[in-house]
């Protein structure tokens, strides 16, 4: 079956300074990450970042290409992150199997043709995704909590005491453009990315999860003197352009995974912004 594809335009500051709550939403959010037996994507052209889910129940899906790609195959052009947020699964990459268990990740490079996800016998099986435009071929790599850099940030004091797992980053493994990792805030804790920070170089998508019911965030996004916010729900994402801060602020606590394009895979290249600066 087809990858059910969006299309999202880049957008200028100082436009966004007059969106309202709707256009913000329509523009920056992804409502829907995982459908049942289908695979979805948001192209956007922050990057050309895609952006999906994979949720095969019962029957197995094929990354199959888009009309977007001009491209026989998906990843002729592409590389992709996949991060395992359901039960172990596998999944096919040109006829080898890969185990992928809870929050591992698995690179796959460009050249790669045949990649078909398997409903997990273990239970629900959802694989977040992104993928870049990829200018040489990498080989296939599985990151598991293991391979991980980790790094704790934050304090309960000021309500952002989190765990980084930097899984697809250049100390980690070799990609063109992508980098991923995932942010798991300790109970009681409910600031992400808190002080705030842009990187011009890259932009950036977050995707929520492991909120629980009736829990929401509050996602803030904007340049530093002009932010906004919307509110997302457990398995949504937002796209933030590189002049963007992002970050948010849960009813509990939660994890998330962030992706990054662009160019410099330096991790570390951030501007940050002081909590007063921010307006
Ligand atoms: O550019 C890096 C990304 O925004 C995230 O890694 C930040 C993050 O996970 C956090 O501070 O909680
Ligand atoms: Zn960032």
């Amino acid at each position: 079956m087809s990858i059910k594809i969006d299309t999202r335009y880049s957008s200028h500051p100082e436009d966004f300074k007059s969106y309202a709550t709707t256009e913000i939403r329509d523009k920056f959010l992804i409502n829907e990450i995982f459908v049942p037996n289908q695979i979805t994507g948001t192209y956007t052209m922050e990057d050309r970042l895609i952006v999906g889910g994979i949720h095969p129940v019962d029957q197995s899906l094929k990354l199959e290409t888009i009309a977007q790609l001009k491209a026989e195959n998906f990843l002729d052009r592409r590389e992709i992150g996949i991060i395992n947020v359901g039960a172990s699964t596998t999944i096919d990459v040109d006829g080898e199997v890969v185990t992928l268990g809870h929050k591992e990740a698995l690179y796959l490079g460009k050249g790669i043709k045949n990649v078909v996800f398997h409903p997990s016998t273990d239970g629900e099986t959802l694989l977040y995704f992104n993928s870049a435009p990829a200018h040489t071929s990498y080989p296939t790599r599985k990151i598991t909590q293991a391979d991980a850099e980790i790094v704790t940030l934050g304090s309960l004091e000021n309500s952002n005491h989190r765990t980084i797992y930097k899984l697809l980053v250049n100390s980690v493994v070799d990609t063109c453009q992508l980098q991923m990792g995932m942010t798991e805030l300790k109970p009681g804790s409910v600031w992400n990315t808190m002080p705030a920070h842009t990187h011009d170089r890259r932009m950036e998508a977050y995707f929520y999860f492991d909120l629980r019911e009736g829990n929401v965030v509050s996602h803030f996004m904007g340049q530093p003197d002009e932010t906004r916010h919307i509110f997302l729900k457990n398995h949504q994402a937002i796209i933030s352009p590189a002049w963007s801060i992002h970050s948010g602020a849960g009813t509990s606590n939660y994890t998330f995974i962030w992706g990054m394009a662009g160019e410099n895979m330096d991790y570390g290249d951030m501007d940050s912004v002081k909590p007063s600066e921010l307006r």
